[in-house]
């Protein structure tokens, strides 16, 4: 079953642009140019796309702020700009770069809230609650004013605000963005477990090629307002021929070293940076280094969204 359909889905905005020092010009941007895709019940969709691409435009009429200049649109089976109340009892959102939650209360108070407004049954409210609470380890900061949370603490306290109404598709847009390595990890992981075990359909923008190979089978991507791939994460890396890098702290500086399968892009100090094509798995690189070398540490990331659109387009316009 779909959960969110678009077919044909436009909008454009009209801007007035300067032309020359006095005159002003009408413009018409098309932010999202003939959207058409579905999304079925319990997938974990990926939505990318360089800045500008119409990401938040599609998110924003996906949740009834914006309407779409032409084309049809449902979410759970509900038109989104014409019935927002039904739409409210079915999605859940949550934006890393704002709170939904009352900044001066604290947030048990912000969830009592929801209750009402939701009018959520005391036993699923009680039994949601109590699931969120242990698995976002929020036990200890109930009772904590928002203002006074680290930002990793608020975004797990907004991620509980949005799910306690239990609803069918929940939109996150960069929900990891400007979090430290450990509150990333808590965060994917109860995503993973709200989409695999509570069925929850989910649609994620981000930057964050990490939260898409961690949580999506899934991944779109959307640029000038049209989606230009629609497949999985292989696929795309397959597509831009992308590469990922391993960073190795070797025990002392030493010439670019020597290791089947990667090939080091950049030396710095005992730090040498290693890039191996991204569909490969990254183990056999780590083997080799540490069978040669005496290794210190060692991470491997991903490459920037950014970097395998880009090639992604180089391969097509060879191709
Ligand atoms: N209210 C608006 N008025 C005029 N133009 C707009 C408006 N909202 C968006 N746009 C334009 O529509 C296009 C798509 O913008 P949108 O914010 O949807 O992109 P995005 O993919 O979310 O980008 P980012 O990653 O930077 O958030 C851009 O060219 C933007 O300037």
């Amino acid at each position: 079953m779909a959960l969110i359909e678009l077919d044909d889905v436009r909008r454009t905005f009209t801007v007035r642009a300067k032309a020359g020092r006095l005159k002003r010009e009408k413009r018409e941007v098309r932010a999202v140019d003939g959207l058409t895709f579905t999304v079925g019940a319990g997938e974990c969709v990926g939505y990318i796309g360089p800045n500008g691409a119409g990401k938040s435009t599609t998110i924003k009429m996906l949740t009834g702020i914006l309407v779409p200049t032409s084309g049809r649109l449902r979410v759970a089976g509900v038109d989104p700009a014409r019935e927002r109340v039904a739409l409210a009892r079915r999605i859940g959102v949550v934006f890393g770069q704002r709170t939904t939650l009352w900044w001066d209360l604290p947030l048990r108070d912000s969830y009592e809230l929801a209750r009402r407004l939701y009018r959520i049954p005391d036993q699923r409210y009680r039994a949601n609650l109590e699931r969120c609470v242990e698995l976002l380890d929020l036990g200890a900061l109930l009772d904590t004013p928002v203002r006074q949370l680290s930002l990793g603490q608020r975004m797990r306290g907004d991620l509980a605000a949005a799910l306690l109404h239990d609803p069918a598709v929940l939109y996150l847009d960069e929900p990891t963005i400007g979090l430290d390595v450990v509150s990333k990890a808590k965060v994917r992981d109860f995503l993973r477990e709200v989409n695999r075990d509570r069925g929850t359909t989910v649609l994620l923008t981000t930057h964050d090629l990490t939260d898409i190979e961690q949580l999506c089978g899934r991944v779109m991507v959307i640029d000038h307002g049209r989606v230009v791939y629609d497949g999985g994460l292989e696929g795309l890396h397959a597509a831009g021929d992308s590469e990922r890098t391993l960073v190795v702290d070797l025990a002392e500086a030493c010439p670019p070293i020597e290791v089947p399968g990667a090939r080091v892009v950049r030396v710095e100090g005992p730090r040498q940076w290693l890039a191996f094509p991204a569909q490969q798995s990254a183990a056999p690189v780590v083997a080799s280094v540490a069978a040669r070398y005496p290794l210190v540490d060692l991470s491997v990331r991903e490459p920037a969204i950014e970097d395998v659109i880009a090639r992604m387009y180089a391969e097509v316009a060879i191709g």
